[in-house]
């Protein structure tokens, strides 16, 4: 079935009308039992579409959304501290630490990112001494960033095995079977804080646009921010933040272990309302370190190289960005031409050079 190009609704944002585009929802309770209507929906969300809404407000799901009211408190507390408590351990590895704002490119030519984040890895939490900063490390913040993980890795994981099992996956070649839980992955709790910005004039502005590393990404903000750019779609749009629903999309991981047949979701962040910040909880499901997979170029790579090659192409400066391949940031999703970005028009992205760019 193909994507609905009707978009029900637009805001005025920008000085310009921008889409809100649908979304569908999952039903999380339904997917925890495999009801096969609900299965079958998810199978057809991921191969069209690439992302919905999860309903985490039946009895199974809505403890996770108080574990993320609780991290949010937490996140307030942490972000409001000196940057020395905040960059305690800096950014240990690109899957755990701080990053301060401006560490990536931005989401406009000549901008660098408006945000900063903190990463807890999911292995790392569960070390004897974790390299959590002090600030959100007494015996009440650990006990809220292991539930706010687990409670995610639950979600993520029923999603994940509910695909496996509309695909008709059997035993080892099943999705769940390269993300298990022992086994060593980049699989982190991803906070951040996007401060207020203004397109016209400042240059610290919003999250750059990309697809996730992860398999399954669970999204949860209250703050309108995000856009998507549905597969085959002309222009980004903003979607709504939905009460009692997470945002869960697919990531390259699982494009490239279903045979890049699913849809890995386009997106970005915009300051919606530029005096406003923003805060958003993501938790990145990503397989185990030494999962093989052929990403579009048609190298046979570990998910482990995919992670750190994605990760410095995120973070280099934005010349050498251009310079990598398309399929890096985008994981393979092809973009209509003469895009319009809906903030400014961006150039295309530079063509591939026959090289991938330099592992880190
Ligand atoms: O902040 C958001 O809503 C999205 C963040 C995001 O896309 C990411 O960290 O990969
Ligand atoms: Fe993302």
């Amino acid at each position: 079935m193909g994507v609905s190009n009707e978009v029900p609704e637009t805001v005025q944002w920008n000085g310009k009308q921008v889409p809100v585009y649908p979304m569908e929802t999952v039903n999380f309770s339904k997917i925890l039992c495999q009801e096969p209507e609900e299965v079958e929906k998810a199978v057809r969300i991921c191969q069209t579409e690439g992302y919905f809404y999860i309903d985490l407000s039946g009895i199974d799901g809505r403890r996770l959304l108080e574990d993320q009211e609780k991290t949010l408190q937490l996140m307030h507390r942490f972000f409001e501290a000196p940057i020395e408590e905040k960059n305690q351990y800096g950014l240990v590895s690109p899957h755990l630490g701080y990053e301060p704002i401006a560490s990536r490119t931005g989401v406009l030519e000549g901008t660098k990112d408006g945000y900063e984040m903190i990463k807890v890895a999911r292995d790392e939490i569960q070390r004897d001494s974790p390299h959590i900063p002090d600030v959100i490390k007494n015996s009440g913040d650990i006990k809220i960033l292991e539930n706010a993980i687990a409670g995610s890795n639950v979600v993520t994981k029923a999603i994940l095995s509910a695909l496996s099992t509309g695909l008709g996956l059997t035993g080892a070649s099943r999705f769940e079977c390269s993300h298990r839980n022992d086994k060593p992955s980049t699989t982190t709790l991803a906070m951040m804080h996007y401060i207020p910005s203004d397109p016209a004039k400042d240059k610290k502005i919003g999250h750059q646009k990309h697809t996730d590393i992860s398999s399954l990404t669970l999204l949860f903000s209250h703050e309108w921010g995000m856009q998507i750019r549905p597969p085959g779609a002309r222009e980004f749009g903003f979607v709504k933040p939905k009460q009692g629903c997470a945002i869960v999309n697919v990531g390259d991981s699982l494009r490239f272990a279903s045979g890049h047949t699913m849809q890995s979701c386009i997106h970005r962040v915009v300051p919606y309302d530029y005096a406003q910040h923003r805060y958003s909880i993501a938790y990145f499901l990503r397989a185990e370190d030494t999962t093989m997979f052929t990403d579009p170029a048609g190298r046979y790579v570990t998910a482990g190289q995919w992670h750190d090659e994605k990760f410095f192409a995120f973070t280099t400066d934005a010349e050498l960005q251009k310079q990598a391949p398309a399929h890096m940031i985008l994981g393979g999703m092809h973009e209509p031409e003469a895009e319009e970005e809906g903030v400014e028009v961006i150039a295309a992205p530079a063509p591939a050079p026959a090289q991938p760019i330099a592992v880190v």
